[in-house]
């Protein structure tokens, strides 16, 4: 049976169940504080673990797969390979500081950084082949250094709103570009079953970036639109009752579809639709 660890909680939990359910897994029933789910139907046994701890249980080699963070799989230095990068839980880690303070890498040389990810800073900073004191908060760093325990912080930066409620600014280089990842330990044989896991998320993945455009147009129009929408390898183009009158889809980036749709609306499609792709197998 295939073992697999999940978030229990945190920023990835709720993003990693929907996208195992979208694959077909099954789920944890809402508000069960159960630690494992057998999943007979697809010979899964699904481990919900601290989103910490997931790359340690993997690269020890005890469970198979394992969704967690980048920053937190390179911070606990485990022996684990990224299998495929999810799309949710984008983050930077990145050093911050009081705001005006004029703050730069080349300051970090003995001060005190706080972080939950002392690992990711210890390397940076053996890097730049300077000393700093590494004080290791389990969270909440950003009001470390109004409390006097740090000079600066290396944390994590979503959308940002919570440095800028401390009044800090981020600084230097980013450390690393984090997203929900898929992992296994490295260098692991990659089995059917792993390799069935790794193909249902890809295609799940793939579908939320894409959507699949469908609309009419005059027949002489057909090089002009299939210019606009490529689709893939090429649109789909399906013939009308009026011989003069084309259908056509194509799946197109989601980022760009109302951009799309403007240019097509412009060139004179009509009855142009986008509907969501819930999974799908390319390739
Ligand atoms: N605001 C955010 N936006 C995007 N990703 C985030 C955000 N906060 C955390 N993450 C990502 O989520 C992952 C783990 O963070 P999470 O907060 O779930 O763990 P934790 O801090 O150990 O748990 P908790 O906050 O429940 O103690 C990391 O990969 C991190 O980059
Ligand atoms: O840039 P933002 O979108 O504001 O998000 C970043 C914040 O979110 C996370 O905190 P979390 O809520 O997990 O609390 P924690 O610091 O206690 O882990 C992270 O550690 C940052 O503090
Ligand atoms: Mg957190």
């Amino acid at each position: 049976m295939l073992r697999v660890a999940v978030p229990n909680k945190g920023a990835l939990s709720e993003s990693a169940s929907e996208m195992l359910d979208e694959a077909g897994y099954r789920r944890r029933p809402e508000g069960s504080k159960d630690l494992s789910l057998i999943d007979r139907a697809n010979d899964v046994e699904f481990y919900f673990l601290r989103p910490k701890d997931i790359a340690v249980y993997v690269g020890s080699g005890r469970l198979d797969l394992g969704i967690t963070g980048r920053d937190l799989a390179a911070d606990s230095m485990a022996e684990v390979d990224e299998l495929l990068e999810l799309g949710f839980g984008r983050s930077t880690f990145r050093y911050a500081g009081p705001a005006g303070d004029g703050w730069s890498s080349e300051r970090l040389a003995g001060a005190r950084i706080a972080t939950s990810y002392p690992n990711i800073v210890r390397r940076d900073i053996a890097a730049r082949g300077i000393e700093a004191e590494v004080i290791r908060l389990d969270g909440a760093v950003e009001i470390s250094i109004q409390l006097g325990v740090a000079d600066c912080i290396a944390d994590v930066v979503g959308s940002g709103r919570t440095l800028k409620v401390h009044d800090l600014e981020a600084f230097g280089d980013v450390l690393c570009d984090s997203s929900g990842v898929l992992i296994s330990r490295v260098d692991a044989d990659v089995t059917p079953a792993m390799a069935q896991m790794r193909a249902r998320l890809q295609g799940v993945v793939f579908a939320q970036q894409y959507m699949m455009l469908d609309y009419n147009c005059p027949r002489e129009l057909l090089d002009s639109v299939s210019k606009i929408t490529p689709g893939l390898e090429s649109p789909t183009v399906s013939p009308m009752a009026d011989p003069a009158w084309i259908a056509v889809r194509s799946m197109v980036p989601r980022k760009q579809v109302n951009s799309i749709m403007d240019e097509l609306a412009a060139a004179g499609a009509k009855s142009i639709i986008a509907t969501d792709i819930r999974s799908c197998r390319m390739g």
